[in-house]
C-alpha cells in the first residue's frame, strides 16, 4: 500500500511520510521503503548506504550535518525505537527558505519518515532514552566532506525540546560554525533543484 507523503509547510522540498501499516491478529505490517512509489512522490533517488545509530540518553543531540558536494547526500530518516524531534535547516544560498528550518517529531510508534533533500542540514534530538534511528542515504559516507552547522546558531532560533547545558552533544557537534560562516556551500542554483 502507498504512503501518505505530503510536503513540509515551512520548508516544501522537505516530504513528510507516513507509511501505511496493515494490521491483522499478529501485529502490522509496513513497506519502509518502495522504489516506485517514492520516484513516484518526488523522491527519484538512488540510495547507497543505510545507517543506524543508538542514543542511550534521553537529550541526545546529533547535528546539524551535512556533507558537501560531489559527496552530498539526500537522507530518508525514521525512528525506529523510541521517540526523536527531527530537525532539518535549508542551506542552500538563494533559496526563499534559506536559514529556515523545520521540527518534526518521529516515532517508532507511529512509524513516520522525512525526506531530507541535498541542500540541507540534518539532525535530532532524542526525547526518550535508547532512542534507535534508520536512515538511508544518498552518496557514501566521505569524512573528508563532513560538515556541520551550530545547532545553537541564534540566526537559526531552533528550539530544541532541553535546555543546551543538559544536552549530550559529541565534541565535535560543539564546534561547528554559525550559519553565517559556512560559506557558500550550496550555491545559488541548487536552491529550488536540489532533489
Ligand atoms: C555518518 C557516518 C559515520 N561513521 C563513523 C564516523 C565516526 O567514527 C562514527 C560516528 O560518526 P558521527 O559522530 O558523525 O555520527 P552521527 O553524529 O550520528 O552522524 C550522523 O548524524 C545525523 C544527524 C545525520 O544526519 C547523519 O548524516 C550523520 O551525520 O561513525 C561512519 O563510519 N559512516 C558514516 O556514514
Amino acid at each position: 500500500m502507498k504512503p501518505e507523503f505530503r510536503p513540509d509547510p515551512v520548508l516544501k522540498d522537505v516530504i513528510l511520510i507516513k507509511p501505511a501499516r496493515i494490521g491483522d491478529a499478529r501485529g502490522w505490517f509496513s513497506e519502509t521503503f518502495n522504489a516506485r512509489h517514492y520516484a513516484e512522490a518526488g523522491i527519484p533517488d538512488d540510495f547507497v548506504q543505510d545507517n543506524e545509530s543508538c542514543s542511550e540518553a534521553m537529550g541526545t543531540l546529533r547535528g546539524l550535518h551535512f556533507q558537501l558536494p560531489p559527496h552530498a547526500q539526500a537522507k530518508l530518516v525514521r525512528c525506529t525505537r523510541g521517540r526523536i524531534l527531527d530537525v532539518v535547516v535549508d542551506i542552500r544560498q538563494g533559496s526563499p527558505t534559506f536559514g529556515q528550518h523545520t521540527r518534526v517529531e518521529l516515532s517508532a510508534e507511529k512509524g513516520e519518515q522525512v525526506y531530507v533533500p541535498v541542500g540541507f542540514a540534518h539532525g535530532f534530538c532524542t526525547l526518550e532514552p535508547d532512542c534507535e534511528i534508520s536512515y538511508k542515504v544518498t552518496a557514501y559516507y566521505a569524512p573528508a566532506f563532513d560538515r556541520g552547522l551550530a545547532f545553537d546558531d541564534p540566526s537559526l532560533g531552533i528550539q530544541w525540546p532541553f535546555p543546551d547545558q543538559s544536552l549530550v552533544l559529541s565534541n565535535r557537534d560543539r564546534g561547528h560554525p554559525r550559519l553565517s560562516d559556512l560559506g557558500d556551500v550550496f550555491p545559488a542554483e541548487t536552491a529550488g533543484a536540489a532533489r
